[in-house]
């Protein structure tokens, strides 16, 4: 497996690889001054290094995540981590990242590139875009929809049946009760857009 990125959000990626019982081969990084990430050589992106190795991007930030995988020629494949309850019915793309005790449920959609984080729950039914973060304990409620580039902040909670637009940020703790359009900031309780 190869890793694109050698920040911090790479050390939980690498983490979990070696929990699965997988093994990491080398990194990328578009930093050339980096030759080394814990025990991993790093080098700069190339589609001739590796090619026949699966690659998932360890790039925290959705919209940097998107600009790179534009560019990436090596397959995707999802990091799950053995901790996590995924119920056999759901649709799952490439790409995504499921950390430590995130549960998913029956009947839900993730597209490609999301983060699932720590202990997050994505509820039945619920429809999940491409490269969207749900970061540490979040709560999707059941048939929510969050849009592309979204990211719902640390312990917010999306209640049931809402619509989250695309490129949204979701305060962490916000409580979103209503459905939210695309590209603003939401936070609160109930949550309100405080930026366009
Ligand atoms: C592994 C990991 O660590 S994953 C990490 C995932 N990341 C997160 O969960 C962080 C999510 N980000 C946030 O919650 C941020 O506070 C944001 C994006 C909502 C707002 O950040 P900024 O745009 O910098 O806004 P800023 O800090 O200037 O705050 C603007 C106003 O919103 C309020 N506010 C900001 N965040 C929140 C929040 N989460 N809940 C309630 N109110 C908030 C501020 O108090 C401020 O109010 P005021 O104008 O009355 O003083």
């Amino acid at each position: 497996m190869i890793v694109y990125g050698a920040g911090g959000h790479a050390k939980v990626i690498c983490d979990v690889i070696n929990a699965d019982g997988g093994s990491i081969t080398a990194v990328f990084d578009d930093d050339v001054g980096i030759n080394q990430f814990l025990d991993y050589p790093v080098y700069p992106y190339s589609p001739n290094l590796f090619p026949e190795e699966p690659i998932v991007l360890a790039i925290g930030d959705n919209a940097t995540r998107g600009n790179i995988a534009r560019r990436i020629c090596h397959r995707f494949v999802n990091v799950i981590h053995p901790s996590a309850l995924i119920t056999n019915n759901i649709n799952i793309g490439a790409g995504n990242f499921v950390m430590h005790r995130v549960v998913i449920q029956a009947g839900s959609r993730i597209g490609n590139h999301c983060i699932i984080n720590t202990g997050a729950i994505v509820e039945h039914d619920a429809v999940i875009g491409d490269f969207v973060h749900i970061a540490p304990g979040a709560i999707v409620c059941g048939s929510v929809t969050v849009g592309d580039f979204t990211l719902v902040g640390a312990g917010a909670t999306l209640v049931p049946n809402i619509v989250i637009g695309k490129n949204c940020v979701i305060g962490a703790g916000s409580v979103i009760i209503r459905d939210i359009p695309d590209n603003v900031t939401v936070c609160g309780n109930p949550g309100r857009v405080i930026k366009h």
